[in-house]
């Protein structure tokens, strides 16, 4: 592809904006498609997205548009950063602009409920004539706005998607490594949302360190052994996208899923710490959905089922730690020493 193209980011959320701006502060032109005309009215006159990063200047070559069917239909490459629950009508609305040949890039990290679909998936069967891809790693989007050094993954099993977004966004302070395992990444960016919300409410609780530390790694193992009997390859869970994405979000407060956790930790009812938030949680939607997965398919998630019954059953926080904590002891790397039933 020439230098030429035409980049397209849909969604004028946090993630949205910040791969916009990386993409611009590479020297490209970006339209940043955004489906409410008065914010994109006032990103165009104040040039900041002052919802999501107040005082922050955007470059001028992010431009905030509206009109979705000019902007597919001129797009090379397409970057996808929309909630998961609203992908699906997005893109059977959106469908006859798509054109042959355009890279489509999902940055989202969720799961569709109807038939636990991946948003790769979504993509491969709606757009069969577009090159897909998927974004993911330990990318907090108020990090990369602030221009921190950061990695991301770029996973495809079309190597022109993987070099063409290595080349598009790679700079000096945003690196993009490559992977084939477009399952695994995806699933890896979904699954850890979840155990950040676990995480946030641990850090409410003041957990010691080896607890904290306990956590992350038995989140590894759980989300990995439900990624792998899905297809995943459990090497990808060793990578910025599995345990890279899963310590950031588990550590820091700046992500969205944690701080619902530390609320919920607080004692502020679930729905109370969402609505406060104002702003996408995908954990507490994908908690539901792979929890009935893993009881479908008969894989052990205890983790999945202690943070479902305290948010969601009359059990105390207490008592569902006492149940994790004492339930039979079990291998530690399950690839290595198969885990007893
Ligand atoms: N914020 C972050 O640090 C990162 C977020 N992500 C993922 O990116 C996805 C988007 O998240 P954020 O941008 O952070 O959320 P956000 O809550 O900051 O923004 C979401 C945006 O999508 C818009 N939107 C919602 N429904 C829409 C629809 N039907 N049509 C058009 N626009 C719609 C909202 O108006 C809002 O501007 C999520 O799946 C998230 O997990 C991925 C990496 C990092
Ligand atoms: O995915 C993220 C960082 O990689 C952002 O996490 P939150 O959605 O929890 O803010």
């Amino acid at each position: 592809m020439s230098d030429n193209n035409k980049i397209a980011v849909l969604g004028g959320g946090s993630f949205g904006t910040a791969i916009a701006q990386v993409l611009a502060g590479n020297g490209h032109a970006v339209k940043l498609w955004m489906r409410d005309a008065a914010q994109a009215e006032a990103i165009r006159e104040s040039g900041r997205n002052d919802r999501y990063f107040p005082g922050l200047t955007l470059s001028p070559l992010v431009e905030p548009v509206t009109a979705i069917q000019a902007t597919l239909e001129t797009a090379d490459v397409i970057f996808v950063a929309l909630p998961s629950k609203a992908f699906r009508p997005f893109v059977a609305d959106t469908r006859p602009f798509f054109r042959p040949g355009q890279i489509v890039i999902s940055t989202t990290k969720g799961i569709e409920r109807e038939g636990f679909r991946l948003m790769s998936e979504i993509l491969v069967e709606a757009l069969p004539q577009t090159h897909v891809g998927v974004l993911s790693g330990p990318n907090l989007a108020g990090e990369m706005m602030q221009k921190e050094l950061t990695a991301t993954v770029i996973a495809s099993p079309d190597a022109r998607v993987r070099e063409e977004t290595q080349r598009l966004l790679g700079c000096g302070y945003f690196r993009v490594y490559a992977n084939i395992d477009m399952y695994g990444v995806e699933l890896g960016g979904a699954l850890k949302n979840i155990y950040a919300v676990i995480s946030g409410l641990a850090a409410a609780l003041q957990v010691g360190e080896n607890t904290k530390a306990m956590i992350i790694s038995r989140s590894l193992a759980e989300m990995s052994r439900f990624a792998v009997a899905l297809g995943a390859n459990p090497l990808t869970f060793l990578g910025l996208a599995g345990v890279g994405d899963l310590f950031v979000t588990c550590t820091s407060s700046m992500s969205r899923n944690f701080r619902v956790g530390y609320a919920v930790g607080q004692g502020t009812p679930l729905e109370q710490a969402v609505a406060e938030l104002g702003q996408v949680a995908e954990g507490i939607n994908t908690l539901e959905l792979v929890r009935e997965k893993a009881q479908e398919l008969g894989i052990p998630m205890p983790l999945v089922r202690g943070l479902h019954e305290i948010l969601y059953s009359d059990m105390t926080i207490q008592q569902v730690i006492k149940g994790l904590m004492t339930a039979a002891q079990n291998s530690d790397v399950e690839f290595i020493l198969p885990r007893q039933a």
